[in-house]
């Protein structure tokens, strides 16, 4: 899968330590990630007047590196520094600069913002003084970009630590991605995003970005069994069992199986239904992985039911009411699990296994280490978190999944990748990006029925 890691400020800091370790100086670093942002900048001006906001840290002396770029390539700018530069980097960079320079943004107008005001060092929210001044300068620029972090923005987070920020058309990321560049509400504000690499190596722990992943093309001497056997456990209530088993048909398993005696009306040929005792059929030593949840209902069945998929003993994907059902003490320690709560599926299962943490992604790694499930914790901000510490940040997704059945048709591909041979975190990365590229190629509208029959589109995108 070809991850980008997204890195917290000490994961940045010890990175760029190490690239002075190994000869670069915080200067050369600087100018590497200065030019690379002026490349970007100096397209989005294309010739227009650009104001350069610095600030007092290392941010800061990256826009002074940015203004110099950019005057030395006869573009017209200035740069508006409230504050003087503190590092030596920055003051470095200061001096390099040969323009207009003006410590005050007042009646300072302009095309084109560039906030270099704070990065990732930004400790605290802005003074009165400073954010009334980046409202004002926002206001008399038509363009605005960003910086690394747009200002005000808590990097590990993804919190605005103040309110009425600007919006910005561009977010120039320098050195890795943070974690607000993903993370809602932060990421919503950035425009589009551009990475600036400066060669930093990849961190172990890092969380990654689940992106495109790499599926296979199903070998020349493939069978339906070899590509996995997918067992879906349907219960009360047939159409969500129905959605989530043609996900599963379309993301990569070769033979999807519903396990019920609640029949669906007009289930598609290609699906197998078997009516037989779940007992006798879960016994089948050739299932690769089950799915439980999606339309199982929560009734007294529903709970034999969940059970009995979980001492099968195979990888198992757990969804939905499956989810509202689940106590702790039902799940052996070794088992591969991946569950797919929404936001209220979250809060029932961290009420069940009694976890406590001050925000929803240490709530999902304290569930994952307590459970011992992978958490799918999905919606529009979606992590994952392994019980060994893995997290994974999902890119956005079209808000046109925000309709009924969206979550079946995850949980269908999740088991089909399991089914397929993914181990439960890969198999969530991988559901995830095919949930979105689905949704992509949906278009605006569409229905979880429309979703569940273009996962085969999406399979196709990442071949
Ligand atoms: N790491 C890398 O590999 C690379 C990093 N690079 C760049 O460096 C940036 C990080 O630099 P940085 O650490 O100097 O932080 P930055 O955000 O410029 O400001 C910190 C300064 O602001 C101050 N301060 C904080 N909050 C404040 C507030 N509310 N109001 C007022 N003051 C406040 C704080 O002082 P304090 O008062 O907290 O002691 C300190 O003086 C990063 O985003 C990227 O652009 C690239 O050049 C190349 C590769
Ligand atoms: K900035």
């Amino acid at each position: 899968m070809k991850n980008a890691q997204v890195l917290t400020v000490a994961q940045m800091q010890a990175a760029e330590q190490a690239l002075i370790d190994a000869g670069t100086s915080v200067d050369e670093i600087m100018q590497i990630a200065g030019r690379g942002a002026a490349e970007w900048v100096w397209r989005v001006a294309a010739g227009r007047p650009v104001t350069v906001l610095c600030g007092p840290g290392n941010n800061g002396g990256d826009g002074y590196v940015i203004a110099e770029t950019l005057r030395q390539r006869g573009d017209e700018v200035q740069i508006v520094a409230p504050i003087t530069p503190k590092t030596d980097a920055a003051k470095n960079a200061r001096r390099a600069y040969k323009g207009v320079l003006l410590s005050s943004g007042k009646d300072v107008t302009g095309q084109v913002l560039v906030d270099c005001l704070f990065g990732s060092g930004l400790a605290r929210p802005l003074s009165g003084e400073h954010i009334l001044m980046l409202r004002d300068l926002a206001k008399r620029h038509t363009v605005r970009i960003a910086v690394d972090l747009p200002s005000g923005v808590e990097s590990d987070s993804g919190a605005l630590l103040n309110e009425r920020l600007p919006d910005y058309r561009l977010t120039i990321a320098l050195g890795a991605w943070k974690f607000a560049h993903w993370r809602l509400p932060a990421r919503e504000m950035m425009g589009d995003l551009r990475l600036i690499p400066i060669g930093v190596a990849a961190i172990e722990g890092a969380a990654q970005l689940a992106g495109k992943p790499d599926i296979p093309v199903p070998a020349s001497d493939a069978h339906k069994y070899t590509r996995g056997l997918c067992a879906v456990v349907g219960g009360a209530m047939p159409g969500a069992t129905l959605l989530a088993s043609q996900a599963a048909m379309r993301a990569g398993t070769g033979y999807v199986k519903l396990l019920t005696h609640h029949l669906p009306t007009n289930p598609p040929a290609g699906l197998v239904i078997d009516q037989a005792s779940l007992e006798d059929t879960l016994g089948d030593h050739r299932i690769a992985s089950v799915l439980v949840g999606p339309g199982l209902g929560r009734d007294r069945e529903a709970d034999d039911r969940l059970a009995m998929a979980i001492d099968c003993g195979k990888p198992i994907v757990i969804d939905a009411d499956a989810l509202v059902l689940l106590k702790p003490g039902m799940l052996r320690a070794d088992m591969p699990c991946l569950a797919t709560p929404h936001d209220g599926e979250f809060e029932a299962l961290c009420r069940a296994f009694a976890i406590v943490a001050p925000d929803r992604q240490a709530c999902a790694f304290a569930l994952a280490k307590t459970s011992g499930m992978v958490i799918l914790a999905k919606g529009p901000d979606t992590l994952i978190a392994a019980p060994d510490g893995r997290l994974a940040i999902a890119p956005p997704a079209p808000s046109w999944l925000s309709v009924a059945g969206t979550g079946d048709v995850l949980a269908g591909i999740a088991a089909s990748r399991m089914a397929s041979g993914r181990e439960p975190f890969d198999a969530a990365c991988e559901a995830v990006w095919l949930h979105g590229e689905a949704a992509r190629q949906c278009g605006p509208a569409f229905s979880a029925d429309d979703l569940a029959l273009a996962v085969s589109g999406a399979i196709a995108a990442a071949l």
